[in-house]
């Protein structure tokens, strides 16, 4: 494995990371330990998919990011500066969305974007009106612009709250869980919207626990599970690296996953009766001979195809929660 090291860049790394954290780690004051030696590096122009399942940190990594809470220790880099030290020189340059926009229900959309606007002391008022506007038609809220928030789907809602990220030209935005709550339809949308943004060369940290999302829109991953990084990278090479699972289909599940066992087939899984493990090196023919040497009545034995999914699962060791 390469050690990342801090004192040497790689030449093929580019342009300096837009977030990169050190050791990031945040225990709450209860005791519990939500976010443990991070090291994150998103990369310029990424769209970044922040993966885990719920409680695994990526909320409280986001919020440190923001600087809207102290790190207990270790340092985190946005565009290139500390935070949360750097955060009034930082954040004019971040739009962010995080667990649901805020909006006044009783207001326009176009109202609750002017407010937006107005709390921000670098905006120009005499341009506030056109910005909102902009951000409206970015979002497709243009023919909505005059109904009250309150009547707005969830998508529209979220689709409102990324306007107001979008308020002026930002160079990272930070979309906690955007898809939450929504139907398919709504999903999608924000998805497009989020390809647009990241095709202006905006850089795109997506936090989500859908693993569909990620390869949906994602150009680069990090998994993380209870406060831990997993692994992070180009989505493609997360996908690749992952190796596709040996499924056996037998009457005798027991037998056949002792059989692949000794046949040196790791992380046996044996479900009905169908019986899967991690591919092994040796010649599938070997392993099939060894099942029905040992009497094994094999139905099937085929290699199934790698999905990040796959990947994800391996090094997390756990399933996802694909409730939405
Ligand atoms: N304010 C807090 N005080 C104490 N513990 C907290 C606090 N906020 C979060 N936690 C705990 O820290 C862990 C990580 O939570 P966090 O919200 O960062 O995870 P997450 O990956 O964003 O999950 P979710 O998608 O459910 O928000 C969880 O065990 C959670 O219960």
């Amino acid at each position: 494995m390469d050690e990342p090291s801090a004192a040497r860049r790689e030449p093929e790394e580019g342009p300096a990371p837009v977030i990169a954290t050190r050791g990031l780690t945040k225990r709450y004051r209860g005791g519990q330990l939500a976010v443990d030696g991070l090291d994150l590096t998103v990369p310029a122009g990424s769209v970044f998919g922040f993966l885990g399942p719920n409680g695994s940190g990526k909320t409280t990594t986001i919020r440190m990011l923001m600087g809207l809470i102290e790190p207990t220790s270790g340092t985190a880099r946005v565009l290139g500066r500390p935070m949360p030290r750097a955060g009034r020189a930082v954040l004019p340059h971040v739009g962010a969305l995080i667990e649901g926009p805020a909006l006044y229900g009783f207001l326009s959309g176009r109202d609750n974007l002017l407010r937006y606007d107005a709390a921000d002391p670098t905006a120009d008022p005499r341009t506030r009106r056109a910005r909102a506007a902009a951000a409206l038609d970015r979002v497709g809220l243009t023919a909505a612009a005059g109904k009250k928030a309150r009547a707005y789907s969830l998508g529209m809602k979220q689709r409102l709250g990324l306007a107001a990220a979008l308020l002026r030209p930002r160079r990272l935005l930070v979309l906690d869980e955007p898809t939450n709550g929504l139907d398919p339809q709504g999903m999608r949308e924000i998805r497009t919207l989020i390809r647009e943004l990241a095709s202006d060369g905006t850089t795109v940290l997506l936090s989500s626990h859908l693993l569909d999302e990620i390869e949906q829109v994602c150009t680069h991953a990090a998994v993380m599970t209870q406060g831990r990084l997993v692994t992070q990278g180009a989505v493609a090479d997360l996908a690749a690296g992952a190796r596709g699972r040996l499924v056996v289909t037998t009457p005798d599940p027991g037998e056949a996953a002792r059989v692949l066992k000794e046949q040196g087939v790791a992380d046996v899984i044996t479900d009905g009766d169908r019986v899967t493990g991690e591919p092994p090196e040796r010649d599938l023919a070997e392993v099939t001979a060894a099942l029905v040497t040992a009497g094994v009545r094999v139905r099937g034995l085929m290699l199934e195809r790698a999905s990040l999914e796959d990947a994800f699962v391996a090094l997390t060791g756990e399933g996802f929660d694909v409730a939405g």
